[in-house]
Order: structure tokens, then sequence, then C-alpha cells
């Protein structure tokens, strides 16, 4: 089976493929039109999990596209800091893509501005990408619904990797990450786009709301029922998946969420109980967090509730750290204690 069993050890690197971006965040929670200062974060969805990934022992590669100015290396640095071999990333002349990001403060939510139309990656030629060479002896490509919702050049993007992918026998997890400030941005079509794209994957990152998209279809219900529901629906649908994974999040504050992280398989699920995270610094790359943390285990052979509680300990980790990347050891995700908040010494 393409993909490989559920508790087979994996050990080849894993291939993260999307665009890098900087965000830049007004500190203070003044709101950005306010704003005098910024702070700047190296971010993307794909490159926050190759960075997790890491951190954690992984091998990644990342394939993406920067220009060759400070800007592009900043972004290169910080994939290299992190661990994740730069080799795959190509320099092209044009932008990088840019968001700015309003923290939630109190009643008012937070928010994303993208300026990221017409960037170095947005605009690369797919031909030009060194797939085939990055996922020589890989044991995933993980990559997202971020790169097809970036117009129709992000489609033939996303296309390519998956057909690099599956001339390489390396299998797929497609993360839905449904951004609608992006797909309004252009004539889209996301219901076909993202079906034709997880078509081909073998995990799946994407809750109820993700597979209604997928399915044009609506589940009844509420809670774990509608959820189980909706895995079942994508299972029938995409006979390549062999696995869903998602997180259940509850706002009760600003500062303060409820947490759990589900498995779906085709015969079994996992649920975890609810983590409640206080004074939360920043809840952006919170999904990749938990991607990568569940990918961990699933390389290593992990059971669905291995998996399940490793994705939830590295998300609810990302909840205290600035930025969008977390970068952890593997004692710090073994030793993450929901409760914990005092100093360790
Ligand atoms: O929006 C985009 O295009 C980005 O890639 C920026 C961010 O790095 C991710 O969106 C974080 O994603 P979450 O883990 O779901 O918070």
């Amino acid at each position: 089976m393409r993909g490989g069993t559920l508790n087979e050890r994996r050990t080849g690197p894993v291939v993260c493929f999307g665009e890098m971006l900087l965000r830049l965040s007004p500190q203070g929670q003044i709101p950005l039109a306010q704003a005098g200062s910024v702070a700047i974060d190296v971010g993307g969805a794909e490159a926050n999990v190759a960075a997790a990934l890491a951190s954690l022992g992984t091998p990644t590669r990342m394939i993406s596209v920067v220009p060759d100015n400070p800007l592009g290396r900043k972004a290169i640095a910080a994939m290299g800091a992190a661990g994740s071999d730069t080799r795959f990333i190509v320099k092209k002349p044009g932008r990088i893509g840019l968001y700015f990001f309003e923290s939630p403060a109190g009643p008012i939510a937070g928010r994303v501005t993208y300026d990221r139309e017409g960037s170095s990656f947005a605009l690369a030629d797919p031909a030009a990408l060194p797939f085939a060479k990055a996922l020589e002896g890989a044991s995933l490509l993980h990559m997202s619904g971020i790169t097809p919702a970036l117009g129709p050049d992000g489609v033939a993007l996303a296309r390519a990797a998956v057909a690099a992918a599956n001339a390489a026998g390396v299998p797929i997890c497609f993360d839905g990450n449904y951004r609608a400030n992006l797909w309004d941005a252009w004539d889209s079509d996301p219901h076909a786009i993202l079906t034709e794209l997880m078509s081909e994957a073998t995990l799946m990152i994407g809750n109820h709301r993700d597979i209604s998209l997928l399915l044009g279809k609506t589940f009844s219900g509420d809670g774990p029922d509608r959820r189980r529901e909706a895995s079942e629906a994508a299972f029938e649908a995409f006979p390549r998946l062999q696995l869903i994974a998602s997180t259940a999040r509850h706002v009760e504050t600003a500062g303060t969420h409820r947490i759990a992280a589900r498995i779906d398989l085709r015969e079994s699920h996992w649920q975890t109980d609810e983590v409640r995270i206080e004074n939360i610094v920043d809840r952006i790359g919170t999904g990749d967090a938990y991607a990568a943390g569940m990918l961990r285990s699933w390389l290593a052979g992990g059971s669905a509730q291995d998996m399940a509680k490793s994705g939830l300990a590295l998300a609810a980790l990302k909840h205290g750290v600035p930025g969008d990347m977390v970068l952890v050891t593997e004692d710090d995700l073994l030793a993450f204690d929901p409760a914990a908040g005092d100093v360790r010494r």
C-alpha cells in the first residue's frame, strides 16, 4: 500500500512545500492602523511544520521560493537555524510575501491582513522547482491548501508538487488550511481544486468543516458524532486516505482556550481530553505545531493515541511561544504538562 502501514517506522526526511512569509505584528496589542513599529517573524504554514519537526530531530527539507534579498535570506536563515535543509529553497527575483497580524485584544478579534500578491513564490514556474531531487528518499510530502489558494499559478504549483510525489512514490500529507481571504480574492473554485488535491493524500489534516467544503455536504448533530460522520464520509470519498487529524478549539476569552486533538482512522478514532490554556502568548502556528507533533509520532509508527497526544502537546506548547514557529526538543515534548507554568530549576 502506498504510504505504508500505520505502525511502520519511517526515517527519510519530511519534505515541506509552500510559501515562506514574513509576519509583521504590532506589539502591545496596538491596532495596525495606529502602530509605529512591528516585530518581524518568519512564518508560512508548511515552513512552520518543517521547522518544528527539525527542532525535534526529524530531518526536513523545505521547498520554497524567495527573493535573493535580505528578506529572502532572513526566511532561509530561520529555516537553517531550526535545522531544516534549505538547499531546495530557490532564489528568484521578486518580492517576499508578507502578512500583518493583530492579536486578539479583549473584545477585539485578532486579524490577519495579507500582502503577498505577486510574490516570488506565487509566480514561480513549477518546472524551476527541485521537486524530484528534494523527494529522493523522503518519507512524506507535507503541503497545504494555502498554495492553491494563491491563484491559478498556485494551483499549478500544488499540482506539480502532487505529481512529483506520486512519481517518487512518496505519500502526501495535505493540510486543508482554508484561508477565505485568499480564495475570495480571485475567481476560484476551492471545492473542486481542494477535492482534486486531497484525493491524492494519504494523511489529511482538517476538521468536519474542511470535509464539508470538500464534499459539499454539511454534517448534522454535534460534537464527536458529527466529526466521526464527517471522517467516515471523507474516507469513503478519498480511497487513498488512511488518517484524518484534527483539533477542536473552544475559545473562553482571547487569552484562554481549551483544545483537544483527534485522530480518525478508517476503523477507529481517538480523541484526547481537553487541555485548558491560559495566558495565551501567540495562537498563530498552533495548527502547524499540531501537524508537526502528530507527524513526529506517525513517523515513529505511533498509535492514534500517540499521534493525538504528541500533536496536542506541541500545539499547546506553541500557545506560549511568540512568532509562527515552535522549536522544542523531544524532551520538552515528552515533559509537556498542561498544568505547568512555574519555573523549573
Ligand atoms: O496564513 C498563511 O498563509 C500562513 O502560512 C501564515 C501562518 O504561518 C500560518 O497560517 C499559521 O497557521 P496556523 O497553524 O493554522 O495558525
